[in-house]
């Protein structure tokens, strides 16, 4: 095992046909690389959200099947046939039934071996051939469509800021992690943040500029809190951490009292999430809070001038459209065990002699009694007609057209 001060979430050497990841339920704090070598590894790491985030789960899951694989090649183990590893597939896709990006690899994988072998057949080298070109292809892609996705959402930000005449500095407000740490790389949502920080600073002469990130701290995994604060911080991005339920108070501090929130009087002009699966009619799955995030905006903008509107972003690659699901109401949504919500691990701190925070041993310390009924749905889903953009890596970022409804085919 490696440690890495990292934000390399996936980590494939294409010559040793090798995988780990960056095992995510440790930070913010120094973690580790962890092997993947099967598919029940990764089927257990992805179920434990050691590796999460719907690009990323969909890429380790496909890396995972071309190391599996590989390694069992090598091994003198029985020849393995296509129909036992379309089954070991099958098995890994029920990992995280809402995240689409994990189902559609998988079964571009079954699909591209298929039209190929017969279920009988031996694996061979040329089925892992295919496998493999498939999983380093979406690994490549996904990162080159988040650079695209994110100069989408600045060219978006923009003329929507121009078209509310609106001059000096703004805020946005994020939900959950939609980093690196959940993709392949720069990200979705926090992609479009990092590409908005990096083209709209104030000395850029636009007259508007991004002052301030809110994430949310994403109960009850605490994605935002550990993770996207993680990777701002480590991106010298500014940002405020705030709870889940701060997102009315903070949108009411700053855009109708026009006070300030610590040290910024920006107000929120943007609210940018991700996707986990966004249907047919652009009903879009998303960490459990995005709705409210939504009903949030929804609330203000109905008082709130044309130009004092505050715009609801989600980003997602091309690659979470679920075009075989027609509304969100069939989406199905993963629910999640009890302790999530009833517990939180974390490492003991001390600060040292010298005021250096020292990391200790892991604890998982109990918040509420122990057998207690909880509800605990990892996603929500944030209805079209309260989405104002959907932001892909196509050049422009898809809007309703006057009846209300997205066409997301291009
Ligand atoms: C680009 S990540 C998309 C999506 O995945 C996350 O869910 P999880 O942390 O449970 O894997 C979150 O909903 C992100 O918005």
């Amino acid at each position: 095992m490696s440690t890495d001060n990292t934000l390399q979430a996936i980590k494939f050497d294409k010559e040793q046909v090798a995988l780990s990841i960056l095992d995510q339920l440790l930070l913010p704090y120094p973690t580790t690389y962890i092997p993947i070598n099967t598919i029940e590894d990764a089927f257990q790491a992805i179920k434990k959200m050691q590796v999460r985030g719907a690009p990323a789960i969909a890429i380790v899951a496909s890396f995972a099947v071309t190391v599996d694989t590989h390694l069992h090649l090598k091994s003198k183990d029985q020849p393995r046939t296509v129909a036992q590893l379309v089954s070991s597939i099958e098995y890994l896709i029920t990992s995280r039934p809402t995240a689409v990006n994990l189902s559609n690899a998988l079964t571009d994988i079954k699909k591209l071996v298929l039209q190929s072998f017969q279920p009988g057949d031996e694996v061979t080298s040329k089925v892992f051939d295919l496998i493999y070109k498939y999983s380093v292809a979406l690994f490549e892609d996904d990162l080159a469509n988040n650079y695209k996705l994110g100069d989408n959402g600045v060219s978006y930000i923009t003329k929507i800021l121009q078209q509310q005449n609106f001059k000096g500095p703004f805020s946005i407000v994020t939900i959950c992690n939609t980093g690196s740490l959940a993709t392949s790389g720069h990200g979705t949502a926090l992609g479009i943040i990092r590409s908005v920080h990096q083209q709209l600073k104030q000395d850029l002469g636009k007259g508007f500029w991004l002052d301030q990130v809110y994430p949310c701290e994403t109960r009850p995994y605490n994605q935002g809190a550990k993770l996207t604060s993680y990777e701002l911080k480590f991106e010298k991005i500014p940002f405020t951490l705030i709870c889940d339920n701060m997102v009315t108070s903070l949108i009411n501090t700053l855009n109708v009292q026009k006070k300030s929130v610590k040290s910024s009087s920006a107000p929120v002009k943007f609210i940018i999430t991700g996707a986990d699966r966004i249907v047919e009619n652009g009903d879009s799955a998303n960490k459990i809070g995005t709705f409210q995030l939504a009903s949030i905006a929804n609330q203000f903008n109905s008082r709130f001038s044309e130009e004092e509107k505050i715009k609801f972003i989600v980003a997602a690659p091309r690659t979470t459209i679920d075009f075989e699901t027609k509304t969100g109401e069939d989406i199905v949504i993963e629910e999640r065990p009890s302790n999530e919500l009833t517990t939180l691990k974390g490492p003991v701190l001390s600060v040292n002699e010298a005021g250096v925070t020292e990391v200790g041993e892991k604890l998982t310390v109990g918040i509420a009694p122990p057998d207690i009924s909880v509800w605990n749905p990892a996603f929500d889903v944030a209805p079209h007609d309260l989405i104002d953009a959907i932001v892909t890596e196509d050049t422009d970022a898809f809007v309703k057209n006057s009846n209300g409804e997205f066409n997301l085919r291009v």
